[in-house]
């Protein structure tokens, strides 16, 4: 189980303050899947690289399985894996599987036991025929299954992903998905996703985070349900705070899907139930960090 509890973080860069997580309070129980959402920038990643004991937080508590990651940061090391998609965090020339037994023996395995756990989880995630094959040729499908392989070679009980679908196609993705509802059933995982369907289809809870705080959680239909109808309406100059809304330019005209109470000028041409996309849309702002940006690498760093 994963519990977080009024976590804040603060990041400093020159003079500027950036209130990257704000008071966030979720738990993730055992053998569930949760989603943190939110915009870029909202905070995502840096609740993840807490959780993962990277970076200490300002105030609030985390626990994985019950330790602390501040006060016994090596035993939740022990039982969490954590998938990254960064490209370069495999050897390009080494093949799948010595990548594997590299990591494996990095964490602790003997070199026999890293082979057979690459062995293992490399069948699991079909990547088994691949195995001799340099990581510089591997598709990014594949590279994300070997990024899940590599997460799983301790057994970890709890599992952190970090957009792990980024850049797949449909059908990849679908696999994929189906690969962690498998292994969902004895792990707790915890992933972070810009894909509303993905979410929908994987987690039992999703978390929205906004500008670092936790604007809404549920299940995805409690969600919905809380925006309720979706007014789907033809305008032809939408006014600046409905861009986020609109969803097509045809011609002269703009379509926007709206919740129902807003009083929006133009052509009211339909109703529908909201979509989690329309949940998020609706509680999150269009505010974009990259901006605010001043550092080079993003995302895990090892
Ligand atoms: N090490 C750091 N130093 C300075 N600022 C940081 C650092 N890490 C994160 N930030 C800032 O904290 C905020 C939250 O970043 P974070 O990476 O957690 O967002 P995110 O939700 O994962 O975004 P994305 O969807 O783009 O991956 C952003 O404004 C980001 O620029």
């Amino acid at each position: 189980m994963i519990s977080v509890e009024s976590l804040s973080k603060t990041f400093v860069v020159g003079n500027k303050i950036i209130p990257a997580v704000d008071d966030v309070t979720f738990k993730v129980e055992r053998g569930q899947i949760q989603a943190i959402v939110g915009h870029n920038g909202a905070g995502k990643t840096t609740v993840l690289k807490i959780i993962s004991t990277l970076i200490v937080p300002d105030s609030g508590t985390v626990s994985v399985n019950g330790f602390d990651v501040v006060k016994n940061p090596k035993e939740v090391r022990k039982i969490l894996g954590v998938m990254t998609v960064s490209e370069r965090a495999f050897y390009y020339r080494l093949s799948g599987l010595e990548n594997l037994v590299f990591f494996g023996t990095i964490r602790g395995l003997s070199v026999f036991q890293a082979k057979l756990a690459a062995k293992e989880l490399m069948e699991l995630v079909g990547l088994w025929e691949w195995r001799d094959v340099a990581y510089m040729k591997y598709s990014t499908g594949m590279a994300r299954k070997l990024a899940l392989a590599r997460a799983l070679l301790t057994d970890p009980q709890v599992i952190l992903m970090d957009e792990p679908t980024l850049g797949m196609d449909p059908i990849s993705s679908r696999e994929f998905r189906r690969l962690v509802q498998t292994l969902s059933k004895e792990k707790t995982i915890l992933l972070t996703s810009h894909n509303m369907v993905e979410v929908e289809d994987l987690a039992k809870g999703v978390v929205i985070l906004n500008r670092g705080k936790v604007v809404a959680k549920g299940s995805s239909d409690e969600l919905k349900r809380a925006v309720g109808l979706i007014k789907v309406i033809k305008a032809k100059s939408p006014a600046p705070d409905l861009r986020k809304y609109v969803v097509a330019s045809l011609g002269d005209y703009f379509l926007l899907r709206v919740p129902h109470q807003m009083e929006v000028e133009g052509e009211e041409i339909g109703r529908e139930q909201a979509t989690l996309e329309d949940a998020f849309v609706y509680l999150t702002d269009e505010w974009d960090s990259y901006r605010d940006r001043r550092r080079g690498g993003r995302k895990w760093a090892f």
